[in-house]
């Protein structure tokens, strides 16, 4: 990893106030109606964060999480007033900037710890921010790397059934994810179809190359990557899908690191 100290990334964790309390009060409800809810949340987080140039996850839907880099305190609690205008539930977020994306969502993990459980009655629309020491001035940086499986149309979801083809993108991402975190302090999640979107530190090709291996040596699925960088999820993202369209031009494997290592 070539992260540099004075480089900062932001991200924020969204939890739903006391869901797990709510999901069964009077009684259980409807899990369809659970399921829209959580669904309308994340869609309403989506255009949220995006119309602000950052990049939204659905995580675990109960806990969301975002790149907020250039997305203030003020703009946070906005976004807090507007859940609970327009859903039946609250929400409490943490923020947290630091030198690598898994460490900011740590730290923001860490915040919400600290104020009481997600299950806890009198924790409400708390927010509460952190940063590590990541030096003066700290430029704003996000790494986005855009992965996608290799003609996952012809190889899965024309060929397979509908059960495996899905098991087979769910092993990928898992590896994926797994080794971004462990060996590049990277935060990855599924976005749809085939793609995973990685959020990381500043890193060399040498390490997309390895990542990409990786899940080839452990699940026999070939990945492609787009890798873009920016001040915003919004500005590093766009690069990283222009660089995979290149990838599916050409056929190369990894895409927008000559560029990146160029600038470092
Ligand atoms: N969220 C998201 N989903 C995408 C994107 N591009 C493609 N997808 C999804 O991925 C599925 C497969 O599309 P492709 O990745 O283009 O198809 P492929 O068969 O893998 O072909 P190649 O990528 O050219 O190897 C689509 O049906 C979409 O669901 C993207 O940029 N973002």
């Amino acid at each position: 990893m070539n992260s540099s100290a004075n480089e900062v990334v932001q991200l924020s964790l969204v939890q739903i106030d006391e869901y797990g309390p709510w999901t069964v009060t009077p009684e259980p409800r409807r899990e369809t109606d659970l399921q829209s809810l959580q669904a309308t949340l994340y869609a309403d987080f989506a255009d949220f964060v995006g119309e602000r140039d950052g990049y939204a996850f659905y995580g675990r839907f109960d806990n969301m999480f975002a790149v907020t880099n250039g997305i203030d305190t003020e703009t946070h609690t906005r976004y807090q007033r507007r859940v609970r205008n327009r859903s039946p539930v609250t929400v409490s977020i943490g923020v947290g900037r630091a030198s690598t994306p898994a460490e900011a969502l740590g730290l923001a993990s860490e915040q919400l710890q600290a104020v009481g459980s997600a299950q806890d009655a009198t924790r409400r629309e708390v927010l509460a921010a952190a940063s590590n020491d990541v030096g003066e001035s700290p430029t704003e940086r996000v790494t986005v790397a855009h992965f996608d499986i290799v003609d996952a149309t012809g190889s899965l979801t024309d060929r397979r059934n509908a059960v495996d083809a899905d098991l087979a993108v769910k092993r990928a991402t898992l590896e994926l994810a797994t080794y971004l975190r462990e060996h590049h302090d990277s935060v990855a999640h599924f976005v749809g179809g085939d793609n995973v979107i990685a959020v990381c530190p500043s890193l060399d090709p040498a390490a997309f190359d390895a990542t990409v291996e990786h899940v080839r040596e452990t699940t026999g699925i070939d990945l492609q990557v787009g890798i873009g960088r920016g001040a915003t999820a919004h500005e590093a993202g766009d690069e990283a899908k222009h660089a995979l369209e290149v990838c599916r031009e050409t056929g190369t494997r990894i895409q927008g690191v000559d560029g990146l290592a160029a600038d470092d």
